[in-house]
């Protein structure tokens, strides 16, 4: 099976905990594509669900394909949400933001009593920090921002390139309207430290660092679908 073909087996093995009537968090990217068309196919065979979109571009798709929506403001508790990563520690902290929602994805996944993670198992580390970290930056102040970012890094042993996202000629712009930057910092031992860091700065909006919100991650490879459990 190549990656997409597992992507779509571990969302396949996520539907098995998405009950009658529940309220769900919808992530963003491939692999929360993949549980949304399964998700569709379920409700147009019955199944009664609220989805709360951590994107446009989720709910985008989700209108197209029949998952009836809610907002976070309608639905403020959740019962379960969904979402892909771009890596997952054994202990179950993430990187995500490769798509550029994780500042939705993190409030919906803490407005959540449970998130389940989807992934292939090529998303699977010992240490975060081989994908580059996304840092969701207001625009104002975009150089001093960065250069604080810098230094707190540097005063945890961290260094490396860190590149304003952009499409095409033209910075990404996320949901919210702010910038990313994707920093480079190599492997990241202490998650907690960086984390704490980088919230200290004001032009800091959120980082795609995800420390204690994942309950579980199914991860499908070549050998079969495993299910993770936070400790
Ligand atoms: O901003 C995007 C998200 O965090 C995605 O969930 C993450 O990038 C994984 O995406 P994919 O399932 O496409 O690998």
């Amino acid at each position: 099976m190549n990656a997409s073909e597992l992507k779509v087996e571990a969302a396949r093995a996520a539907l098995a905990h998405v009950g009658d009537g529940m309220r769900l968090g919808i992530g963003t990217g491939s692999t929360a594509e993949a549980f949304v068309r399964l998700l569709a196919e379920k409700v147009a065979g019955g199944l009664t669900v609220i989805g709360v979109p951590t994107s446009e571009r989720t709910a985008a798709l989700c209108l197209e394909v029949g998952v009836p929506l809610s907002t976070l403001d309608d639905t403020p508790e959740l019962d379960l949400t969904i979402d892909g990563a771009d890596e997952i520690d054994p202990d179950l902290s993430l990187i995500k933001g490769g798509g550029g929602a994780l500042l939705r994805e993190k409030i919906v996944a803490a407005a959540s009593h449970r998130m389940i993670v989807i992934a292939d198992a090529s998303k699977i580390v010992d240490t975060l920090g081989r994908f580059p970290l996304p840092i969701e930056v207001n625009k104002f102040g975009l150089r001093a921002t960065e250069l604080a970012i810098a230094a707190a890094a540097e005063n945890l042993g961290l260094s490396g390139p860190v590149a304003l996202r952009m499409t095409g000629a033209a910075p990404f712009v996320t949901d919210g309207g702010h910038f990313i930057l994707d920093a480079s910092f190599g492997r990241i031992p202490d998650t907690r430290a960086l984390s704490n860091a980088l919230h200290a700065i004001p032009g800091v909006v959120e980082h795609g660092l995800f420390i204690g919100l994942a309950s579980a991650a199914i991860v499908a490879g070549s050998d079969g679908i495993k299910t993770v459990h936070a400790r």
